[in-house]
């Protein structure tokens, strides 16, 4: 269709080198993951992005969006400068951890170097994946304002670019369309792969 979204440039940017995080709403889980997988597959198969570097975690709704991102990218910075090991490994949809579930302790092995332990760098870019849907309340609007602002806030404040991968719906049907799922739309969730891999080789310069 008229598709006027991101036009991917010519030649995919290599992503191999990069680390994404996605995170991702548990409310309107069906659609969410249709997006959640375009993102990963166009990251994977047209960018290059190592599977095991796209780590992906889950949050009740949009609203802790900002908050879990924010969190996130802060976590990865200090692993990243402790050289640490870093605990979260990449995780498919439906294994998703979310927040609160407790990390395995991992030490280690006994005698290995520092440099054993693969330190981790932290995330290049990150990516929320929500889908809002109108009910028959103002919440909508409240909650799309405040999740877009604090989803902006999180990608300034932190200087790792956030890409905003939220539907904003009045219905269902509008978000089956921008999930590629009704068969006549097409799949938002790629282009905001392409989107994270881009912005991130911005901030790597
Ligand atoms: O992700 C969503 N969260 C929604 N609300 C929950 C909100 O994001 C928070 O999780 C909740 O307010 C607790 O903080 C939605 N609606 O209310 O319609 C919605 O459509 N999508």
């Amino acid at each position: 269709g008229d598709h006027h979204g991101l036009q991917a440039s010519e030649t995919p940017v290599d992503g191999s080198n990069l680390r994404i995080l996605i995170v991702h709403t548990r409310w309107n889980l069906p659609i969410v993951k249709a997006l959640v997988e375009g993102a990963q597959k166009t990251m994977i198969e047209v960018n290059n992005v190592k599977p095991e570097n796209i780590v992906v975690e889950s949050v009740p709704g949009a609203y802790e969006l900002p908050f879990a991102a924010h969190k996130l990218i802060e976590v990865s910075k200090v692993r990243a400068a402790d050289g640490a090991n870093d605990l979260m490994g990449s995780v498919n949809l439906l294994d998703g951890l979310n927040l609160n579930s407790p990390k395995p302790a991992s030490t280690p092995a006994a005698g290995a170097s520092p440099a054993a332990s693969k330190s981790k760098k932290a995330f290049d870019a990150v990516i929320c994946i929500g889908v809002l849907i109108k009910g028959s309340t103002m919440h909508f609007e409240y909650i799309c304002e405040a999740v877009t602002q604090g989803i902006m806030r999180v990608g300034l404040d932190t200087g790792i670019p956030v890409v905003f991968g939220v539907l904003t719906c009045l219905t269902e049907e509008q978000a089956l369309n921008r999930a590629g799922m009704d068969g006549k739309g097409h799949n938002h969730g790629e282009d905001w792969g392409t989107g994270a891999v881009e912005m991130a080789l911005l901030n790597t310069r």
